[in-house]
């Protein structure tokens, strides 16, 4: 039965040893429950870290252990002190963590740390690949894991995977200074289908991906040499029932059922009804801003003194990573932060802010989202923050006001919400005083909106979205791969070659018989492609045409020692075997060179890195050297402008691989093949070649024409290969 391998640094499970027994307590992470469905019911096996330092197991137990993390459909992956230190509180925490959200100065490049990183990825990697079965799906979680997609996937191509950030993604200007860059880049690219929670790090990831790596990105997916790997955002949700129906419950609690936590938030409300409390809960990270939050606090008491005694900030900082030098700084100065706050405003009956460095139980932080009328959730950076829906969800009567970070990557969902810049000590200040006077009707108001969207858009569905479109993309990728040129097909087209008496081979030239470079002047073929070329023309009643974009002149040069038919400029010019004369194929004119010029040279001008290619009967503007994003932007910009000039003119315009191209109508490489072959008798037409140039030429040759792509991008050809690599030997079959 095909299955489901979920893989994160942590399994969903806490162990606990006690006297020679282990047992296992199921954790209560959202993650966990959002993939519940995925784990549980299909079959599922989930691998990570059961949390477990190797030398510190006996060794007595190690089966013991890994027999009952295997009842909850677990799988361990073991790891040292020092993969923990390396892997975990090194690259993991002191590099990507500072990194991805911005603290480049808290960031350590260490390549201790990076061979730690690479060895605990292939730890995982080999875990992964012991557990798989052919037809499962892997879906990966996280920045501790970025080199695992590529693990499998070299190792097990048919395998579906699927990878999901939890962090921000940086933009290409912070992510360009790691210098392991490609390393991650490529480790990525390994799976199928990339999710992040927003468009803005898909958008940072595919920028990085083009510039760093140089692959061709369309829209939210990358072309690589074999596969396509598709990129989206999937805003992860919470569980609201859960927190909805306990705070519903929580509600209704009786003095002998309440939790003591309960009883004295009660019990402060009920002696200074008119006060407020302002909820804080993030885990100790320098990332969630909290100090600046305490200092904004600061700053409110001193702006609106008539609020001291009227509000309270009630703040819980759950420890981590506290192995990380930044951690315990952070720690020691927010120690020092509310220790001098509480001093200087504090009254006898009053304290400003109740702290609490601890973690609560579920049952406690419903306490805490139920009681406090604002919360303020001011991250300097986060990927999502589930602490800000939590909060939301759990305001049954829909009171409650949320202050929130713009930074925060749930944000972008909660609109209703105080957003404020973390930044902006002034702004923050200003915004407790909004929150604390907001009229009900108007909280209520924003509540409801928040509310339904979370409701919908809940963390199963945000499992059962990501899984739905990597199912989708195998789907797709197997219909692909009907076109797809193998073995059998081969054998097939060889078979139909030889049993053919009259045959043609249409050969593109750039992007097929040879790869591209980026100055086109430097692409002449090399012997290799001359003696390919040689060899498939002397074949007993076969006609080679190489039928290219190029201008009549330099392929007239190149290939003037091989008597093959020539077809220029996509078409629009020929030159036969036997009179060695180049000819116009249709009649041609070129009065509108004036005026289409001199506006590729204003695009040449503005955009650095492009240049004009003047043909005979045509003008290309080339891009391949400029900044890949500006690059498609003004190609864009471009033929928009060009082809509103065109209308009256009879032009077109042509987009190949980063170049565009303006010619006239009636000419394309369909049209120029097509006629051709029109009053000759072949029985085997082969065609093929790599852009949109070429599409013509698949679409116009007779039905029973051979038509090969190169590349797998949507093509009307019959088949694809996957690289121009390949071009060679496929063309070969026909000579041996
Ligand atoms: O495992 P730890 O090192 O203790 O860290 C806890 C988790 O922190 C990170 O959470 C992120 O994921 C949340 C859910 O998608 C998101 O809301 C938040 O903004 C992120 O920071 C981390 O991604 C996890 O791997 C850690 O387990
Ligand atoms: O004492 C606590 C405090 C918080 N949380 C949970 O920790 C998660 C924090 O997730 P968030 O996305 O806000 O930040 P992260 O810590 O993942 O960066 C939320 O689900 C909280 O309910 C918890 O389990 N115990």
């Amino acid at each position: 039965m095909l299955k489901t391998l979920i893989v994160s640094n942590r399994l969903p499970l806490q162990l606990n040893i006690k006297n020679g027994k282990v047992s296992s307590s199921p954790s209560v992470g959202g993650l966990a429950t959002g993939l519940k469905s995925v784990h549980k019911e299909s079959n599922g096996l989930w691998i990570g870290w059961n949390g477990l330092i190797q030398e510190d197991v006996d060794s007595q137990l190690v089966n013991t252990v890994e027999k009952v993390v295997k009842e909850q459909q677990c799988a361990s992956v073991t790891l040292s002190k020092d993969d923990f230190d390396g892997f975990y509180y090194g690259f993991s925490n002191h590099t990507i963590w500072p990194m991805f959200h911005y603290f480049m100065e808290y960031a350590k490049f260490s390549n201790d740390y990076w061979e730690s990183y690479k060895r605990v990825n292939e730890k995982f990697a080999q875990v992964v690949l012991e557990n798989l079965e052919e037809g499962d799906t892997v879906w990966i979680h996280d920045y501790q894991l970025m080199l695992l997609p590529q693990l499998i996937k070299e190792k097990r191509p048919d395998v579906s995977v699927g990878f999901f950030l939890h962090i921000p993604f940086p933009s290409f200007e912070v992510f360009r200074t790691i210098p392991w860059r490609e390393q991650i880049l490529n480790g990525l690219l390994g799976a199928d289908l990339i999710g992040f929670h927003t468009y803005d790090y898909e958008r940072h990831f595919l920028s990085s991906v083009s510039r760093i790596l140089g692959y061709a990105t369309s829209f939210n997916s990358i072309t690589l040499a074999d596969r396509v790997v598709t990129v989206d955002s999937f805003p992860m949700g919470i569980d609201y029932e859960k927190f909805s129906s306990f705070a519903k419950a929580n509600q209704q609690q009786t003095d002998t059922t309440q939790s003591e936590l309960q009883r004295r938030l009660y019990h402060h409300q009920e002696e200074t009804p008119e006060a407020k409390m302002i909820l804080s809960i993030d885990r100790l990270d320098y990332t969630k801003g909290i100090a600046n939050r305490i200092k904004a606090y600061e700053r409110f008491l001193e702006k609106y003194p008539e609020y001291i005694e009227k509000v309270r900030l009630v703040m819980l900082a759950v420890p981590s990573r506290s192995n990380v030098k930044q951690y315990k700084r952070l720690k020691k100065e927010i120690d020092e932060l509310v220790g001098r706050i509480n001093g200087k405003f504090a009254t006898v009956s009053w304290t400003p802010i109740w702290y609490f460095y601890r973690s609560m139980p579920f049952t406690n932080l419903i306490d805490l989202y139920t009681s406090c009328e604002v919360a303020l959730i001011t991250p300097i950076r986060d990927g999502m923050n589930l602490v800000a829906k939590e909060y939301v969800a759990c305001r049954t009567d829909q009171t409650g006001v949320l202050i929130l970070s713009e930074m925060a990557g749930a944000a972008k969902e909660m609109n209703e919400a105080l957003l404020i810049n973390p930044n902006d000590m002034e702004l923050i200040a200003d915004t407790i005083k909004e929150a604390i006077e907001m009229p009900v009707s108007e909280q209520k108001k924003r509540n409801k909106y928040m509310q339904s969207r979370l409701k919908r858009y809940n963390v199963e569905k945000w499992a059962e979205d990501f899984m739905n479109k990597l199912k989708s993309i195998k789907r797709t990728e197997e219909l692909v791969k009907t076109k797809l040129l193998n073995f059998n097909r081969k054998e097939k087209l060889l078979q139909r070659y030889k049993e053919s008496k009259n045959r043609i081979f249409f050969l593109d030239y750039d992007g097929t018989l040879r790869g591209f470079v980026n100055n086109p002047n430097e692409a002449s073929p090399d012997e290799k492609i001359l003696n390919l070329v040689r060899s498939l023309n002397n074949l007993p009643r076969t006609e080679v045409v190489i039928i290219s974009g190029r201008d009549a002149d330099t392929l007239g040069e190149w290939f003037k020692d091989i008597p093959v038919v020539l077809i220029a400029e996509h078409g629009v010019l020929k030159k036969n075997v036997v009179d060695n004369k180049w000819f116009l194929t249709e009649a041609m004119n070129t009065d509108w060179f004036p005026t289409i010029e001199p506006i590729l040279q204003k695009y040449v001008d503005r955009t650095p890195g492009t240049f004009i290619e003047k043909k005979k009967y045509s003008l290309a503007w080339h891009y391949r050297k400029a900044d890949p994003d500006l690059g498609e932007q003004r190609a864009t910009e471009l033929s928009n402008v060009i082809k509103e000039l065109s209308i009256n003119r009879g032009l077109s315009v042509l987009y190949g691989n980063k170049v565009i191209e303006v010619k006239s109508m009636n000419v394309h490489k369909g049209k120029a093949a097509t006629n051709h072959i029109l009053s000759s008798e072949k029985d085997f037409v082969f065609a093929i070649g790599d852009d949109w140039t070429d599409e013509f030429m698949f679409q116009d040759l007779p039905e029973d024409a051979v038509t090969v792509k190169v590349g797998r991008v949507n093509t009307a050809a019959r088949y694809y290969i996957e690289r121009q690599e390949d071009v060679a030997d496929l063309l070969s079959l026909f000579i041996s």
